[in-house]
């Protein structure tokens, strides 16, 4: 078991507020990621939770065990968590062996030698460095000194693992295959993870629920999927996906119920009440047609980048200078400067308010203008739009 549950935490470092009220509730098992920008305060919740650092304010729970309570004057120390942290950096001792790294954890619980040999070894086979095991730290590369870490922190067999930006120190090829290896750690050991990075790639492939944080709140906790299709925040939508999502500022009139934008027209069903909103879209949700279809914008072709499997084209939207993300599949060839078409696809649209950055849930009706210059248009028919025509 590992159910760990966070409320109220706060921490104050003299005159600053690092953390400011966070709630969260961590499911045994879960591969929960602390995502969000340099300096919102990840590392210092992680602390909290490894008994590192105290909080100013807050309770946190252990499968109902209190190991903080503010009010109580209560903190476990981090010995009693049954947790294990893994650091950016591997602070292996550099004058023991592999073997004896790993080893070092189960000596000091005093466990019997035949026990520790083979729970090393199994833990190092399963890391895949077993042949590496009478080597010191400083024979080794980077991606084996990482795995060397994540062997000591998970042959104690924690509850809890705690691993603070553990892949920012390899190249990206090693990360990318550390990546699937803890992915199949956690699937295999089925312990509950909390993860720091400020990697969104990172975050979307490892975790079951991501918890974002800005400037010390938690401003939305999903899964990988809700998160990127369905912000709750505008710097959220900023935040995760690549190449990063299209955000237009477009005009609201309240009187007529109609939003308009450089990427996409359509009317509403309940007032808004704002002069202006910021609509974001993700780049495979704009389409590049070649004929001015209904609903589609003209554009013109400003750059193409292939990228092997994908190609990231960007368009200008003439009238307005806006420069759209767009991602295709494959191979796209497209000249720069040529005209061409865009379509986005309404339903993946979500819908800000650029004062609070929160997200203004409102029902859309069909586009009513496709293109800049307002002319008659017929509506697409979709499941959730009605059918209609606008001038
Ligand atoms: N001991 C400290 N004294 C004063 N301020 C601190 C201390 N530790 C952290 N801070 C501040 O608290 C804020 C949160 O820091 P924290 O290290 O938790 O951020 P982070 O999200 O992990 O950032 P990064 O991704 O850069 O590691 C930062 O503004 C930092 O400067």
């Amino acid at each position: 078991m590992g159910t760990i549950k966070i409320k109220n935490i706060h921490k104050h470092f003299g005159k600053f507020h690092a953390l400011k009220g966070i709630d969260l509730t961590i499911h045994n098992g879960e591969f929960m990621t602390l995502l969000g920008p340099s300096g919102c305060g990840k590392t210092t919740f992680l602390r909290i939770l490894a008994g590192l650092e105290d909080p100013s304010e807050g309770d946190i729970t252990i499968d109902d065990k209190e190991i903080v309570c503010v009010s109580k004057h209560l903190s476990l120390p981090a010995a009693e968590r049954n947790l294990n942290l893994v650091f950016q950096s591997y602070a292996l001792w550099p004058h023991l062996t592999v073997f004896e790294n790993v080893a070092f954890g189960l000596k000091i619980k005093k466990m019997p030698k035949e026990t520790i040999k083979q729970k090393v070894q199994e833990t190092l086979e399963r890391l895949q460095i077993a042949h590496l095991s009478d080597r010191s730290p400083g024979e080794l590369s980077g991606g084996q000194q990482q795995r060397v870490a994540i062997a000591r922190a998970i042959v104690t067999e924690p509850k809890i693992l705690l691993l603070d930006e553990p892949l920012s120190n390899l190249d990206a090829k090693l990360r990318i295959e550390m990546r699937s290896e803890l992915k199949r750690l956690h699937h295999e050991l089925k312990t509950t993870i909390v993860y720091v990075t400020h990697d969104q790639v990172e975050a979307l492939t490892l975790s079951t629920r991501i918890a974002v944080f800005f400037e010390g709140k938690l401003v939305q906790v999903d899964t990988p999927q809700q998160l990127y299709k369905y912000p709750q925040d505008l710097r959220v939508a900023q935040f995760i996906g690549n190449p990063t999502v299209n955000c237009v500022e477009a005009k609201v009139n309240d009187e007529q119920m109609t939003i308009s934008s450089p990427l996409s027209s359509f009317s509403y069903k309940t007032k808004i009440g704002l002069p202006t909103v910021t609509l974001a879209t993700n780049p495979e949700n704009i389409e590049i047609v070649h004929e001015s279809v209904p609903g589609a914008i003209k554009a013109e072709v400003y750059s193409v980048l292939p990228a092997g499997s994908e190609t990231y084209i960007q368009v200008k939207v003439p009238q307005t200078k806006t420069i759209l993300s767009i991602k295709e599949m494959g191979e796209a060839l497209y000249e720069i400067g040529s005209t061409v078409w865009i379509k986005t696809n309404i339903e993946r649209l979500n819908i800000f308010d650029p004062g609070s950055n929160g997200k203004i849930d409102i029902q859309l009706r069909p586009v009513i203008s496709g293109q800049i210059e307002r002319t008659k248009i017929d509506l697409q028919l979709s499941k959730t739009f009605s059918i209609g025509t606008f001038s």
